[in-house]
């Protein structure tokens, strides 16, 4: 897992590093602006296209000077525009200056004549991740410059404006691309940030972990290579109870769907017996639908013990009577799932949270959550709340959207890296409380069941709309959830 650390944190990170290493900064400064320039050779390969690279006077304009030299011999026309005279910059800015050969022509941004290029390459190097107030004057010219300006646009770290881990306050650049160091920044995760970062892709500059450990503050940005490792292992003589036993409460007439799709993504993800509880009007549908399924009726409902973990909510409607639901709650004595009409009810009877079982997972969307808290500001606010909230409960959020955070009562703040935007369809959040009952009904810790049910779903959620592409419906994610353990070789 990746430690995401604070803007300020960078600096001291890199400080240490180069003096344990017992190399210059502009060496690290190298392996960024080449990583840098390798990933745009290999996707930008027209060659004959201009390159205009915005340097502003820090470090961030040191990359932006470093790329210029790497790709000088690639491309036809590399042009470098910069706002400061060198020997204002910093020292690594002026390296670089002094290094950048004659073929890369360089222009006072005031000179630079946006009008005269057509269709270029536009590098954003104006501010890194030490920007500390909202941008003005020249460099905020510089980067209206860009915006105005017609062609691919890619940022260096961090699209110039942006505050490293915070919400921006201002203006910023609106990037097609934004290629990352060492670890994604916080504010590149922010939804509101969307228009501004654009593709964020990640590049290992070759700091170990153990140096970003030791100044973690318990953010972390889970990939693919961190999930198989956390999954529990099955042997030869496993049987269907050691899959676990796992009831779902919902879908009321007209929302059964919601069911469906969670009891199918439950026995996707491998449940051993999958019981399901609707109205009696819909036990049919359910059970025409899911085969597989049992539909639990109201005397399987009072021993609730019986369930290795049972999942809540999904089109179960807001007439549920809530002492009905605090019955349930109390009456479980292990962890839960709680979604949609589920997280609903707990947000118009604030008392219900005094019932939910410790350890349980809930997984609101945005809006589902501010009903929950009230009064976000942005996401870097809703991200503390939820990390309040998880504390104060001791209970797991799973704030769904792109890059899912999952707020643990041990105050860390995980960030998932899977999934994609045609998950924004109806349904696929029922099949993601289907995906986490199931793990926490084999027996997984509700952590691992969260991280490794996100994940999953995620990543199915990619399988699925690498062939469905805006045509992905939540059924899809379904049938891609056992390619997820096939590519994991999970047995
Ligand atoms: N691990 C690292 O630390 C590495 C950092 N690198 C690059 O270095 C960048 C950070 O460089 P710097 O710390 O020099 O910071 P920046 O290049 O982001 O900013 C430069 C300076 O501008 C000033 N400034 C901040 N906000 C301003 C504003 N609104 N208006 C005018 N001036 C302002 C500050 O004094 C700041 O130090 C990273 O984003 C990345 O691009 C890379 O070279 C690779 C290694
Ligand atoms: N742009 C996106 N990128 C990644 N995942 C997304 C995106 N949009 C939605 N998702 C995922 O799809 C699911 C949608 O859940 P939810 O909003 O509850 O949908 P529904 O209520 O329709 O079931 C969540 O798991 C969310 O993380
Ligand atoms: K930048």
């Amino acid at each position: 897992m990746l430690n995401i650390l604070s803007g300020t944190q960078v600096k001291v990170l890199d400080r240490a590093y180069i003096s344990s290493e017992n190399i210059e900064s502009w060496q690290l400064m190298e392996r960024a602006a080449n990583q840098f320039a390798d990933w745009l050779v290999q996707n930008f390969p027209d060659f004959g296209r201009e390159v205009i690279i915005f340097c502003g006077p820090g470090n961030n304009g040191g990359d932006g000077l470093a790329i210029a030299r790497l790709i000088s011999e690639t491309y036809k026309c590399v042009m470098v525009v910069f706002f400061e005279e060198s020997g204002k910059c910093s020292a690594d800015y002026q390296t670089n200056w002094r290094r950048l050969p004659n073929s890369v022509s360089r222009i006072f941004w005031r000179d630079f004549q946006s009008e005269t290029v057509q269709n270029p390459i536009v590098i954003d190097g104006i501010f890194g991740v030490g920007i500390n107030r909202p941008v003005e004057g020249v460099f905020l010219e510089g980067i209206r410059i860009i915006n105005r300006m017609i062609g691919d646009k890619i940022a260096i770290d961090v699209p110039s404006g942006i505050p490293a881990d915070d919400c921006l306050k201002g203006e910023a650049v609106k990037a097609d691309y934004t290629v990352t160091f060492q670890f994604p920044k916080l504010s590149l995760l922010f939804p509101e940030h969307a228009a501004f970062v654009g593709k964020m892709l990640l590049k290992d500059i070759g700091i170990p972990e153990q140096f970003l450990g030791g100044m973690s503050e318990g953010r972390l940005y889970v990939q693919y290579k961190d999930i198989p490792s956390m999954h529990r292992r099955f042997n030869q003589f496993s049987h269907k109870g050691d899959f676990g036993r796992v009831l779902l409460i919902g879908g009321k007439t007209g929302k059964v769907g919601s069911m469906v799709l969670a009891a199918k993504a439950t026995l996707r993800t491998g449940s051993g017996l999958v019981f399901v509880s609707v109205p009696s009007s819909e036990k049919q549908i359910l059970q025409i639908s899911v085969p597989e399924a049992m539909v639990a009726d109201n005397s399987e409902l009072r021993d609730l013990s019986k369930y290795d973990a049972i999942g809540i909510g999904p089109g179960w409607g807001l007439e549920i009577d809530p002492d009905y639901f605090a019955e349930i709650l109390r009456s479980v004595k292990r962890p839960v799932v709680i979604d949609a009409d589920g997280l609903n009810l707990l947000a118009k009877y604030p008392r219900l949270f005094d019932f939910v079982p410790s350890g349980s997972i809930l997984t609101p969307h945005l809006k589902e959550f501010e009903r929950i808290v009230s009064g976000v500001a942005c996401h870097r606010d809703r991200l503390e709340k939820a990390m309040e909230f998880a504390r104060k409960h001791q209970i797991y959020i799973v704030l769904k959207g792109a890059y899912t955070s999952i707020s643990c009562p041990d105050g860390s703040q995980y960030f998932n890296s899977s999934g994609n935007k045609f998950m924004a369809t109806a349904g696929s959040g029922d099949v993601l409380t289907g995906v986490l009952s199931s793990f926490l009904g084999q027996g997984y810790h509700p952590k691992q069941a969260a991280l490794c049910g996100v994940f999953h779903h995620g990543m199915a959620g990619d399988l699925a709309g690498a062939k469905k592409n805006r045509g992905l419906i939540a059924s899809d994610i379904i049938e891609s959830i056992p390619e997820t353990f096939v590519q994991m070789k999970l047995q």
